[in-house]
């Protein structure tokens, strides 16, 4: 097990990409670090290899801390963004070149190059030098240069950040198959939330510099800790609307500020609201809202501002007031721009967050 223990890093002297990070990376489990561009993934990944020192805090593996071990002894097999190759080696010779380097007989270096490459789909390119091949393609032999020797930690930078949507998908799949099968501890950055969702074992959502949560996909995705992570993770992100809290007979109605109910929660349910000042918001996924039909009472009428045709759906993005709500329609259905819609709310299922901090998430599937 690796550990960072309150790991803080600063750029010079304005500049902290890391904000005292606790975070542990269990044995063989596939972490990945989700975050926007600049959050400090790669600043993260290159204190675990022992390429950035903290500035202050410990890195710990196994209990003793490795702050002193410099990178070429700590087995940490790395894959960076920018790839890193070795110009004038072939493309079979860089994925060669760590196996031999630790010796490994010949026939079992061909085995390997043989494997490898066949899963990233590089095999006919063995022959070619770096210098020949397209952004992804070099990014791949960087990613199989990484994974093709045993290590104790496989540490991948977006790996496959370059990549088109097809090669991503495929690649992704095969790299967490590979990752099961040779029982790989693997932490893997990613600014995609479908790939932090389908590739995590666990996924430590990071935003400038501080680490907003850590969880299993589902925890994050239906049990958020705050706004940020509501809105970041899952696609599309989760809509907000502004509302006040009206306390009557052992329950809690939220209204928006023209009065229109959203949700109403049993008092025990929002026992976290405090009475500070700020935000409350009611927090709603986009398949957890629907358009109203005849009858629906309580429904909130909006403006179809977007709709994006995703082919098996549609998504609906629906101004309410201030707020837009995202709301996930049937391919078929007849609907346009501009157009004035009623959106109906599972009134006592519903995420509610004060200041973006999370009160409860008292939807159908809390616990999972
Ligand atoms: N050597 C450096 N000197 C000064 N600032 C740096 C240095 N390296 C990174 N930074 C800054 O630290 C912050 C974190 O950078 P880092 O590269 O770790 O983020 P990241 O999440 O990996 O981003 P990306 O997804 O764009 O690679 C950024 O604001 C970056 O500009």
């Amino acid at each position: 097990m690796y550990e960072l223990k309150s790991v803080h890093k600063r750029y010079g002297l304005a500049k902290v990409a890391l904000r005292k990070i606790d975070l542990a990376v269990r044995d063989r489990e596939f972490l990945v670090i989700y975050g926007p561009a600049g959050a400090g993934k790669s600043t993260l990944l290159n204190i675990l290899a022992g390429i950035a020192k903290p500035t202050s805090g410990d890195v710990l593996r196994n209990g003793v801390s490795i702050l002193k071990v410099p990178p070429e002894k700590r087995d940490a097999a790395m894959a960076f963004e920018n790839y890193a190759l070795y110009s004038h080696l072939s493309v079979g010779e860089n994925l060669a070149f760590p196996l031999k380097a630790r010796g490994l007989g010949r026939a079992e270096v061909e085995e390997r190059v043989k494997r490898i490459s066949g899963i990233l789909g590089i095999g006919h390119l063995l022959e070619r030098r770096p210098g020949f091949l397209s952004g992804g393609q070099r990014q791949r032999v960087a990613l199989g240069r990484a994974i093709i020797r045993p290590a104790d930690i496989y540490l991948l930078d977006e790996p496959v950040g370059h990549l088109d949507a097809k090669l991503r998908h495929k690649i992704r799949a095969e790299l967490k198959a590979l990752a099961e099968d040779l029982s790989a501890t693997v932490v893997f950055t990613t600014t995609s939330s479908r790939e932090a969702l389908a590739l995590g074992d666990r996924v430590a959502v990071l935003n400038a510099g501080r680490l907003e949560q850590v969880g299993k996909p589902a925890d994050l995705y239906h049990r958020p800790a705050n706004a940020f992570v509501a809105s970041f993770v899952g696609d599309p992100p989760m809509s907000f609307i502004s509302v006040e809290p009206r306390p009557h007979d052992g329950r809690v109605d939220f209204v928006t500020a023209d009065g229109m109910p959203v949700a109403s929660l049993a008092a025990d349910a929002v026992q976290g609201l405090t009475n500070e000042a700020g935000r409350i918001q009611v927090g709603f996924r986009s398949n957890e809202v629907r358009i109203a039909g005849e009858g629906d009472s309580n429904a909130l009428r909006g403006r179809v501002d977007v709709i994006e045709n995703l082919g098996y759906m549609k998504i609906a993005l629906v101004g309410i007031g201030g707020d837009q709500v995202s709301v996930s329609v049937p391919a078929g259905t007849a609907l346009g721009v501009g157009e004035t819609v009623a959106i109906a709310f599972p009134r006592d299922a519903v995420h509610l967050f004060q200041n973006a901090r999370a009160v409860t998430h008292a939807t159908p599937s809390a616990g999972v």
